[in-house]
């Protein structure tokens, strides 16, 4: 089957306030993939996550999950899709062990189809199985909301800015459960600030803003958008100003022998940086290069529109 795992049309959504916060979203996931939805705050991405949980209900369009549509086929749309949402909410009164054992009941799964204590050993909590949920930390308790989104083994996991507050090790354990999700079959969608991340672990990246999707392309590509590149070079001896040169769009001096110079790489290539910076009568000797990033991309289709 190459049904998408995830498939959007014209999805709008106006809530009671007046406030449009979608306008017309429409884009695919693909079966097996990790698939980042990136935007700045209040661009819509939880209002996407929300309608595709059945939180929220949409003004028109049209969405569905594992090719069963959420308006005629919500229970088994709902089956196909687990949520790792944003606010971390667990009854305090509950072990995580007890805490899956009630969601997977919720979700109708027999207990010998359960698989509670292996998923608490996939986000490490073995040890933790029955401590109370209130004395675990935040790290401990968003993974515990990671193993609660897969108690019914759903095909889709969505992470809704899971990272936000987990510090760097917790986060990586975090990642790799992940993409150990993904090698095995599951289709991952994130919503992350943490643009590194997206560039790291996503095969597409849709960026929205304002409520419309201002790209959708593969994350190579689209880092691949970035205008700019960047030289640093080591010349051959001390400068007191970067050299200057009417076809470079910055020339900075990093260090005494050091200078990055930015280019638009439409209008010119690294070799020809090299050239105009000898043509000014310096030598090099060492030259590194730098990438533009997703951060880069991000902000040059975003720019000053965050709320
Ligand atoms: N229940 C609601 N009632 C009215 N407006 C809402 C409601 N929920 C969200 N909004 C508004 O809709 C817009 C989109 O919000 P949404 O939470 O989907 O954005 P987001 O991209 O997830 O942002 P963040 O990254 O901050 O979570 C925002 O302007 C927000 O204030």
């Amino acid at each position: 089957m190459n049904e998408a795992a995830i498939s959007i049309r014209d999805l709008s959504k106006r809530y009671a306030t007046g406030k449009q916060a979608l306008d017309g979203v429409s884009f695919d996931v693909e079966r097996g993939s990790i698939f980042g939805l990136l935007g700045p705050n209040g661009a819509g991405k939880s209002t996407i996550i929300n309608i595709l949980a059945g939180m929220v209900q949409k003004t028109s369009g049209h969405a569905s999950i594992w090719g069963f549509d959420i308006d005629v086929n919500p229970r088994n749309a709902k089956a196909s899709i687990g949520i790792v949402p944003q606010e971390i909410m667990f009854d305090p009164f509950f072990t995580p062990f007890e805490t899956l054992e009630l969601f997977a009941g919720l979700y109708g799964v027999p207990k010998d189809k359960r698989h509670s204590m292996e998923l608490l050993k996939a986000v490490r909590l073995e040890d933790k199985a029955d401590a109370y949920a209130r004395t675990l930390s935040g790290g401990m308790k968003r993974r515990l909301l990671v193993a609660k989104a897969m108690v019914h083994s759903p095909p889709v996991i969505v992470l809704d800015e899971p990272t936000a507050g987990v510090d760097i090790e917790l986060r990586q354990q975090l990642w790799e459960y992940v993409v150990a999700l993904n090698k095995q079959g599951t289709t991952v969608v994130l919503t992350t600030h943490y643009l590194e991340e997206a560039e790291q672990l996503c095969d597409r990246i849709a960026i929205i803003n304002h409520g419309k999707l201002i790209a959708n392309k593969p994350t190579k590509e689209l880092v691949g958008m970035a205008r700019e590149k960047a030289v640093v070079l080591t010349l051959d001896r001390d400068v007191s100003e970067a050299p200057k040169h009417e076809a470079f769009e910055k020339a900075e001096l990093v260090a005494d022998r050091t200078v990055e110079i930015t280019y638009n790489k439409d209008r010119m290539n690294a070799g020809e940086v090299l050239a105009a910076v000898q043509g000014l009568g310096f030598g090099i000797i060492d030259v590194t290069t730098k990438e533009a990033d997703l951060e880069d991309v991000f902000l040059s289709l975003t720019s000053g529109s965050a709320e």
